[in-house]
């Protein structure tokens, strides 16, 4: 059951037309946050957005003695870890809420007190999202690690020793994992099969600037030679790319034009090519880049979601709404999470033709194949998208039915919106500022 102010009016019809501006990424800025705790100063972090995940690791870090407060500029975090303190398991199991942060505390915590609790986790249902990969390389390390009924209960008995480790696959939590706990480790660290997203790459630079040593390869291969000690670090967060991405298919979607200001080329250069396949345009500048349609037909693609430098999966859903748009059969292979497609049946719902497949289709064979996942898509298009009823199931399903509904004819009812604030900053204000016609029944606050 959702909240009578968790519901969104949206009547479609409107092109979306405007600039919105995109803070720090929501995929560095709470990882970056935890890193503070690894050091013996306070560290200042810039351009952080006012989301969910973000709160919820500043309440973490309180829980553990650090003092959070606001810097001078806008979206600006002070952090002072001086006094890191042990938390009460049951504050930490009510506060770690819907996101994923909470095993990343595990490196520091075992750094700084020599254990650590991490409660069950959020983030998207999109997948089992096992753990195993964290907790294989935190035993390499020397932690000990006891599962009870409320959580995971670690301990480092002795100091963390730096050690030789090859991911299974390049998982960007995992990855995270390793950097956080090995800066401080004894000895010389060597990852292989390492993610490399670019709030992967960010977040090694808050590390060096604390003083860590870390040097990454050309071949997924990252080495880290442990310190005693580090400081704390000043930082401007990198954009989020992945909620410009989200702004550019919405553009497309409602034939709008879009600029976002603060999105970068760099970090969306797969994105951008595959943008302009379909066919919308873009015009990038030195504060941003403005996305739209540019009239005429979209065209259809084959398009497979891939770690990084790859297409990014969470750009793969709001996407697939402006597919649903395109001329002809378009093929989406999601290969990184084995049930992200689920949300196309409220799309189907609203008119779209879209048929799920469990063999890998287009591109390669990937992990999911032959295992009862339906992790292929085909969309049938141009399709004309009607208002519905819409419950939100994740973070970036619920932002593509807020693109499906402002590009439907008539009104959509959409459940659940607070998930979105998880990880997009004043998402309602935006919509509103690029003209959208949305409203909360009853005349209700935004939440
Ligand atoms: C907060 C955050 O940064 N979230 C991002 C992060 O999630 P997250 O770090 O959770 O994603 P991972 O890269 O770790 O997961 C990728 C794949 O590896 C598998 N896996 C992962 C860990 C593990 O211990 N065992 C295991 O099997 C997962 O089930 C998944 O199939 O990277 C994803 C991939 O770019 C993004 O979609 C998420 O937005
Ligand atoms: C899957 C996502 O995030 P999380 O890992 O926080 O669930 C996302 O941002 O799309």
């Amino acid at each position: 059951m959702t909240r009578s102010n968790d519901v969104l009016l949206v009547h479609g019809g409107t092109p979306l037309e405007g600039e919105i501006n995109v803070r720090g990424a929501k995929n560095l800025v709470p990882k970056a946050m935890v890193a503070a705790l690894l050091g013996s100063a306070p560290s200042r972090l810039r351009n952080v957005p006012d989301i969910r995940d973000v709160r919820v690791v500043r309440g973490l870090l309180q829980l553990h003695g650090v003092t959070v407060r606001p810097g001078d500029e806008s979206g600006e975090l002070v952090m002072d870890p001086t006094h890191v303190e042990s938390a009460n398991v049951a504050d930490i199991d009510a506060h770690a809420g819907s996101s994923r942060i909470p095993i990343l505390f595990c490196g520091p915590l075992l750094h700084r007190l020599g254990h650590a609790f991490i409660p069950g986790l959020g983030g998207c249902d999109i997948g089992g999202r096992p753990i195993d990969f964290h907790f294989d390389v935190l035993r390499q390390f020397g932690a000990t690690i006891e599962k009870r009924a409320d959580g995971q209960y670690l301990e480092a008995p002795h100091r963390l020793r730096g050690t030789k480790i090859r991911l299974p696959y390049p998982s960007v939590g995992s990855t995270e994992q390793v950097l956080l706990t090995a800066v401080l480790a004894e000895g010389v660290t060597e990852l292989s099969n390492a993610a490399v997203e670019p709030e992967i790459e960010d977040l090694i630079c808050v590390l060096q600037k604390m003083g860590a040593i870390i040097s990454m390869d050309t071949d997924r291969t990252i080495r880290i030679t442990g310190v005693d000690k580090l400081g704390g670090y000043n930082h401007r967060a990198l954009p989020d790319r992945l909620e410009a991405a989200s702004w550019a298919s919405a553009a497309l979607a409602t034939e709008g034009s879009v600029y976002v200001r603060g999105a970068r080329q760099r970090e969306m250069m797969t994105f951008l090519n595959t943008f302009r396949k379909v066919g919308g345009a873009f015009d990038i500048g030195d504060e941003g880049i403005r996305f739209w349609h540019p009239g005429g037909k979209l065209n259809a693609i084959a398009l497979e979601t891939d770690v990084h430098p790859g297409f990014q999966t969470d750009w793969q859903q709001p996407l697939v709404v402006a597919l649903t748009q395109a001329s002809g059969l378009s093929i989406v292979h999601e290969t990184v999470y084995e049930s992200r497609l689920g949300f196309t049946s409220a799309l189907n719902q609203m008119g779209a033709h879209i048929q799920l497949y469990r063999e890998c289709l287009g591109g390669s064979a990937c992990r999911f194949g032959q295992r009862n996942f339906l992790h292929s898509a085909v969309v049938s298009g141009p399709t004309r998208l009607q208002g519905s009823d819409l419950v939100i199931p994740d973070l970036r399903g619920g932002f593509s039915y807020l693109i499906a509904a402002l590009a439907a004819q008539g009104t959509s009812r959409v459940h659940g919106i607070d998930l979105i604030n998880r990880g997009y900053e004043n998402f309602m204000h935006k919509l509103v500022e690029l003209g959208a016609k949305v409203e909360l029944p009853n005349g209700g606050e935004a939440i």
